[in-house]
């Protein structure tokens, strides 16, 4: 089966973007996988699929899966760029754009100077939202925000901010974003049995009260360029601790991002970029992918 897809990338944050509306697809984790992978297929961190909705204000319905086959919430730089994806194939012409994602409502708007805001939605705190089992484990409060206390496997015990922007993420303060254990320590945060449903790791270096350097190890992806629902937590945990004060740019290491906080709403503007376009035999593609050799231990 052929499928059409669009590659695209917000802030350095890549994906392959599918038309789900007028083209079937049939999305599995091991499609996903095969997309996704570097070598054997087109290659991204995510894999985003625009479909007809089911919610009655939604324009289209919005869903994500990781480039380890897992289906997730949301996804803050595929989310500008599937407004860009929904105009450019025009789709719809309507902005803003509505779009259904597993816990609610967004609301994307694309301006004049070809950047794009959202409204990423909910926004909670409390440890049952990501679920982070907090059972025994020390805390303190900081400001507004609780900081958590986990120990990990590797010696080092990093305080934690908890912040589900529908996804989950922990996230901390560092020194130096550059010499921060992003490749090593961010696998065990990400996985770590206290997150049932794992977590995005982020890494936040404080420049001053209105700018930040973020690095995120993404659950299901690894270390990406940008992340932007990482970036609206590093954002909210950084105005409940008391070292920020929206709106805050935040630097990537594939671009720049901003995000402005009200203490309910959390919107998020930044880049959208149609790298190219076309083709694949999914059924062929797959089949490659699962005949290359495992992985050596
Ligand atoms: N890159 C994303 C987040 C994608 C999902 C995330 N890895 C998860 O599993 O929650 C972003 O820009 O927000």
């Amino acid at each position: 089966m052929i499928w059409n897809f669009t590659k695209m990338q917000g802030a350095g944050n890549d994906f392959v973007v599918l038309d789900g509306v007028r083209q079937h697809i049939e999305m599995t984790p091991e499609r996903a996988r095969a997309l996704g992978d570097r070598h054997f297929g087109i290659g991204a961190d995510q894999i985003l699929l625009v479909e007809a909705p089911s919610h009655p204000e939604a324009d289209f319905r919005y869903r994500i899966f990781n480039c380890d086959g897992s289906e997730v919430e949301h996804c803050g730089n595929g989310a500008r760029c599937f407004v860009r994806f929904v105009h450019e194939q025009r789709l719809s012409g309507r902005n803003p754009l509505r779009a259904e994602i597993a816990t609610g409502l967004l609301v994307l708007d694309q301006g004049a100077d070809g950047e794009v805001r959202v409204d990423m939605g909910q926004t909670r705190f409390e440890p049952e939202a990501l679920p982070f089992d907090t059972q025994g484990l020390a805390s303190r409060p900081c400001h507004d925000d609780t900081l958590w206390t986990l120990p990990l496997a590797d010696g080092s015990s990093p305080e934690l901010s908890l912040v589900a922007i529908s996804n989950p993420h922990a996230v901390q303060v560092v020194d130096d974003v550059d010499a921060a254990p992003v490749a090593t320590q961010g696998p065990l945060i990400e996985s770590h049995p206290r997150f049932a449903q794992r977590v995005n790791a982020g890494y936040m270096q404080v420049l001053n009260r209105n700018e930040i350097r973020l690095r995120v190890y993404e659950r299901g992806a690894g270390e990406t360029l940008a992340c932007g629902t990482g970036a609206c937590a590093a954002v909210a945990a950084g105005i409940r601790r008391g070292l920020l004060d929206s709106p805050v740019r935040i630097h990537a290491r594939g671009g720049l991002l901003t995000v402005a906080w009200d203490g309910r709403h959390l919107r998020m503007q930044g880049p959208a970029v149609t790298v190219f376009q076309g083709q694949v035999d999914i059924d062929a593609l797959t089949a490659s992918f699962n005949s290359k050799e495992p992985a050596q231990p």
